[in-house]
């Protein structure tokens, strides 16, 4: 029997640098033929896009593909494990998988579906990376939530889960082989030195943690971890118990209803996310901080996608993670393509989406 191929999971909350990282390793392949399943949350399928555009021989339209928007532990038999059957039916099977999961997922799920006969015997999980925005964790935004969680619980001991975001963070932390502490440049050496050790008391035994500046670590730490993810599930446990039911079970594949059923009591659900679209704007500069505004007015957590700058053949790709945002231009809008800007919206659920929509357009 052939060798199983090594697939790596990338985690990690909302902007915290997962596409970035994942650009970085592919522009540092070494001829290692990477293939890409992308799993984003929203509509615009930006991510797919910055990485077809990374322009590099090893990285080829091809070897992206895109999950269809929802969480993977939803669609696991409609579109994850048909996904992955695709790409180990190919004749030049990959070296490599890496799995970018949507910043709101919770990993285990999906490591679980290594389990599922189809792939189990040709596919192991190498590691899961966990990418943390160590700049939006050093100045609290997952933790500043701890002390109301608590005084909810306190005055109501049935109320088992916790805030969104804190819960996913956990997650994310409990199911890693290796947290990458992302956006270093963005902290002085303490901050970053005491969220590693801070990390490395939260973790599992031998969990790795790395600092790094947009992304950038050596494939060779990243992949060939060779962990054996989907064999070592229990350890990494669940903070999220309203939906523990898929704790024991390594062969509910012939069970459906099963992933369908509980749809809507995730996590995750606590979430939105829409698009607006709107004109070419003038001035890239202005534009940026006039999103910055809108994100600090309606507590919106990321905002991404592209824009048509007047007078500009090219396309300006914008970032906002919190208030922070980013603006370079990619590449020239292609003749066929129309010269809007569109924009995906992330928040906590229950987003004014028409006075952000009023507030992006103007
Ligand atoms: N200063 C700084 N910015 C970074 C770093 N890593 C990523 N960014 C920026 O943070 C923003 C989000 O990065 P992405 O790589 O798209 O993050 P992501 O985790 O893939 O985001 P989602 O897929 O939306 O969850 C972009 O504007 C990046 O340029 C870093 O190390 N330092």
């Amino acid at each position: 029997m052939p060798a199983k191929i090594p697939a790596t999971v990338v985690t990690g909350f909302l902007g915290a640098g997962k596409t970035t990282l994942i650009r970085h390793m592919l522009q540092h392949a070494n001829g290692k033929r990477i293939a890409l399943i992308i799993n984003e949350f929203g509509d615009l399928g930006v991510d797919g896009d910055i990485l077809k555009g990374c322009g590099d021989e090893t990285c080829t339209e091809d070897d992206v593909m895109e999950l269809s928007n929802g969480c993977i532990c939803c669609t696991v038999a409609d579109d994850f494990i048909p996904t992955m059957e695709k790409l180990l039916e190919r004749e030049n099977a990959p070296d490599h998988i890496v799995i970018e999961t949507s910043g709101l997922a919770l990993p285990q799920p999906l490591v679980r579906a290594f389990n599922w006969p189809e792939i189990r015997t040709r596919v192991t999980v190498d590691g899961v990376v966990t990418v943390v925005d160590g700049k939006a964790v050093t100045e609290g935004r997952f933790a500043h939530n701890v002390a109301a969680v608590d005084a909810q619980r306190a005055m109501d001991e049935n109320l088992d889960h916790e805030t969104p975001l804190s819960e996913l963070f956990e997650d994310q932390i409990a199911c890693a082989d290796m947290i990458v502490v992302n956006k270093s440049d963005l902290l002085s050496g303490d901050e970053s030195a005491s969220l590693v050790t801070k990390l490395k008391s939260e973790s599992r035994d031998g969990v790795q943690v790395v600092k790094a500046s947009m992304g950038a670590l050596p494939v060779d730490v990243l992949l060939g971890q060779g962990i054996g993810a989907e064999d070592d599930l229990d350890a990494r446990h669940e903070v999220h118990h309203h939906h523990h039911h898929h704790d024991e079970d390594d062969d509910h594949h012939d069970d459906d209803d099963h992933h369908h059923g509980h749809e809507h009591s995730h996590g995750h659900d606590e979430f939105e996310s829409f698009v607006v679209e709107r004109a070419e704007i003038t001035d890239p500069t202005a534009f940026a901080e006039q999103v910055a505004d809108v994100i600090r007015a309606h507590d919106i957590l990321r905002l991404k996608g592209f824009a048509a700058v007047s007078g500009k053949p090219m396309r300006l790709t914008l970032q906002a993670v919190g208030p922070r945002v980013d603006t370079y231009f990619d590449r020239p809008f292609a003749a066929e393509e129309s010269r809007t800007t569109r924009l995906v919206v992330i928040g906590e659920s229950g987003l004014d989406q028409s006075a952000i929509t009023t507030a992006l357009s103007a």
